[in-house]
């Protein structure tokens, strides 16, 4: 399975410091792109909710309206700062996420936005599984409140480098999105993600290196820094793994920019010498990727 990325590039995760005031995330957000940008960064993340501050307590206040696309600067400031940035600096640009409305219907979504160097749309994802748990004395969320879940698999072919596959944050405990986007040749998964101060020490590492390791392909997890003033704690760590499982670079809690090369060799190397690619007993059970997989959202029309 050679060459399912075109070139190596450096990649950037941008573990932001965000706060109450969107404004200042935006502007704070896009001048850390032209820095990564100018670090040699060609593709950037951005981490879930970087417009805001985490919570559901959050999500009406800060949601926009993406659809129809393009919005108009007033509906979506987000959609705008990233596009224009994205084409500034000539990168791919993932918009981590932000909280978006879609008045039709009522809903809202925990929806990321991707940039192409022109400036261009390429694809969305809304987070399909939403984060919904209740550890006792440690932590209840229950995104479900106040968002919808999306509804399709999102894989995004990028001109320059191949495919790579894309969710958010509690998206990555269900291993299916990065299997299906690895058996249909994508090079990397990323996740823009928040845990938290409780789940983050218990499996952020654990669920990277998993999907890295199960698919033999690059992971990508961006985080908010995070903010013991916030009523939200991030876990941050924001982290790049191999496909060897592997740990390639780690921010630790503050905000800060971490980078790796992703080269694809690496992929080749390691399904040469562990070749589950091609052990697979499909004869056994079903392969995932084969079933009925949904790529477009059925109620926008968007699609990856
Ligand atoms: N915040 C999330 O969506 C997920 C999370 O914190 C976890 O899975 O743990």
């Amino acid at each position: 399975m050679a060459g399912l990325l075109k070139k190596p590039f450096k990649l950037a995760l941008i573990q932001l410091a965000s706060g109450g005031d969107k404004a200042a995330n935006l502007a704070h957000a896009r001048s850390k792109v032209v820095e990564a940008a100018k670090a040699g960064a060609s593709m950037i993340v951005l981490p879930e909710c970087f417009n805001s501050p985490y919570g559901c307590q959050y999500f009406p206040k800060y949601a926009e309206t993406i659809l129809p696309s393009p919005p108009s600067k007033e509906k979506s400031p987000s959609w705008h700062m990233l596009s224009s940035v994205a084409a500034e600096t000539k990168t791919y640009l993932v918009g981590g996420s932000i909280p978006e409305y879609v008045p039709e219907t009522k809903e809202y979504f925990n929806t990321s936005l991707v940039f192409g160097p022109s400036g261009k749309l390429l694809a969305t994802h809304r987070k399909v599984h939403l984060f919904d748990i209740d550890i006792p004395g440690k932590i209840k969320f229950k995104e479900s409140d106040v968002l919808s879940p999306g509804n399709k698999v999102t894989i995004i072919d990028l001109p320059d480098y191949g495919k790579i596959g894309l969710a958010i944050c509690y998206d990555v405990r269900f291993p299916e999105l990065a299997m299906i986007a690895a058996r249909k040749d994508a090079f990397m998964f990323v996740y823009p993600g928040a845990f938290n101060t409780t789940t983050g020490p218990m499996h952020w590492s654990l669920q990277a290196r998993a999907r890295a390791m199960d698919n033999q392909i690059f992971v990508a997890m961006c985080s908010p820094a995070r903010d013991m003033e916030a009523s939200y704690h991030a876990y941050g760590h924001s982290m790049v793994v191999n496909p060897n499982a592997e740990v390639l670079t780690e921010a630790e809690e503050h905000e800060d920019i971490v980078y790796a090369e992703i080269d694809g060799s690496k992929i080749e190397e390691t399904r040469k010498g562990i070749p589950i690619y091609t052990q697979r007993r499909f004869d056994v059970y079903p392969d995932v990727s084969t079933g009925k997989v949904r790529f477009e959202d059925e109620s926008s029309g968007v699609q990856s």
